[in-house]
């Protein structure tokens, strides 16, 4: 970006409901209230186009700071991005992530919208990439309600089910799985996201009984700040692999490795502070031979789009939690991102490939 550039942030506020309240075994989301944010360059000259960058910022509590942190942090972006440029403006959203994630996205799209590549391309570096492979991503609801949803998925061409669970009783859980199981088949891939949920008893029993259901995952049986609890699932867990997600924001990469807590860890952008954060913690993560794996926060499209350019740069990457669109009820624009068969067919189109999102220009 030349310094040249005269950079103007607007954002403004939206609420999208759930098509229905996602049950998990952290409590329910009903609703995601955050900002849309632009950043506009001016064009050089008088009568050239400006260049925009989108980018969201969607705070989820207990995952990300509050809403009035986020728009205060955005406030004094918007203030440091006239004056001191993006630097500044990414200093002066310190450490509110879903903020950082919005300013960050913007930027980086507006630069790869100017460079004339997709973002995935802009981001990573790399070569063509046409599709990621998603999970379907089921709330706690009855066995049948489970089943149901499940053997939906699959009809619709997911090759991957994402279970929540940890609201109920172990007992229950198995049977929902087993449900699921039976309704789906033995080829498509299930997981299970416990959510925090669990104690190491419940956690060890839960895995003894997903391993039998052919459960390839179970992401985040035991809190955040169970490090040592993980590792010992692990060796105990077969086939079943261990995922981390809130411990990961608790602990970072170096303590997970060094306590051999994880075999994947879960990437949420909008929880890290951005695509650019992400992409380091990937790249990182796969130097220590732990897998990374890409999810939103059940966020509007423009993040979303975002997350799937970033999981386009991560080479083999899993079935992603990308396929969260269809839980909001309304979103901010246009969804570019086509759901074929289990995958997210990945924009090619300059930047981010969300287009309609602010109306006018
Ligand atoms: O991974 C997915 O399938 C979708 C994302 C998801 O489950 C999620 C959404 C919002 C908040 C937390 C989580 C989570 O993975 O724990
Ligand atoms: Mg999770």
């Amino acid at each position: 970006m030349s310094s040249a550039d005269a950079l103007v942030l607007e954002y403004r506020p939206f609420s999208l409901s759930l098509a229905e309240p996602l049950e998990t075994g952290d409590g329910t989301i009903e609703s995601r209230d955050g900002f849309l944010v632009r950043v506009v360059a001016e064009g050089a000259d008088p009568g050239d186009e400006p260049a925009v960058g989108y980018g969201e910022a969607t705070p989820l509590p207990g995952w990300t700071e509050s809403r009035e942190d986020c728009e205060r942090a955005l406030e004094r972006a918007r203030d440091a991005i006239r004056t001191g440029g993006p630097s500044e403006a990414l200093a002066a959203v310190d450490r509110q992530v879903a903020a950082r994630h919005a300013l960050a996205l913007a930027l980086a799209d507006l630069q790869a919208t100017r460079q004339s590549m997709p973002l995935y391309r802009y981001l990573g570096r790399g070569e063509l990439v046409g599709r990621v492979p998603v999970n379907a991503t089921i709330g706690d609801g009855s066995p049948a309600e489970t089943a149901a949803q499940a053997r939906r998925a699959v009809d619709r061409g997911f090759e991957c089910c994402k279970l929540k669970v940890g609201v109920r009783s172990v007992e229950e859980d198995v049977e929902r799985v087993r449900r699921v199981r039976d309704a789906v088949g033995s080829t498509v891939e299930l997981r299970a996201d416990a959510n925090e949920a669990w104690t190491y008893e419940e956690a060890a029993s839960a895995l003894e009984s997903f391993a039998e259901l052919g459960v390839s995952t179970l992401e985040q049986p035991l809190p955040a700040g169970a490090l040592q609890g993980h590792a010992d699932l692990r060796v105990r867990s077969g086939a079943v692999s261990i995922a981390l997600d809130e411990g990961l924001l608790e602990h970072g990469v170096d303590a997970i490795c060094d306590a051999d807590a994880a075999d994947i860890v879960v990437l949420k952008p909008m929880a890290l502070g951005g695509v650019d954060v992400a992409r380091k913690v990937a790249a990182w993560v796969s130097e220590l031979d732990i897998t990374p794996l890409v999810t939103t926060t059940i966020d509007g499209v423009v993040a979303r789009t975002g997350a799937v350019h970033l999981a386009a740069t991560i080479s083999n990457v899993p079935a992603c939690g990308l396929a969260t669109g269809d839980l909001l009820a309304t979103d901010l624009g246009r969804d570019p991102v086509l759901l074929e068969k289990g995958s997210a067919v990945v924009p090619q189109a300059k930047g981010l490939g969300v287009s309609d999102v602010w109306g006018g220009r």
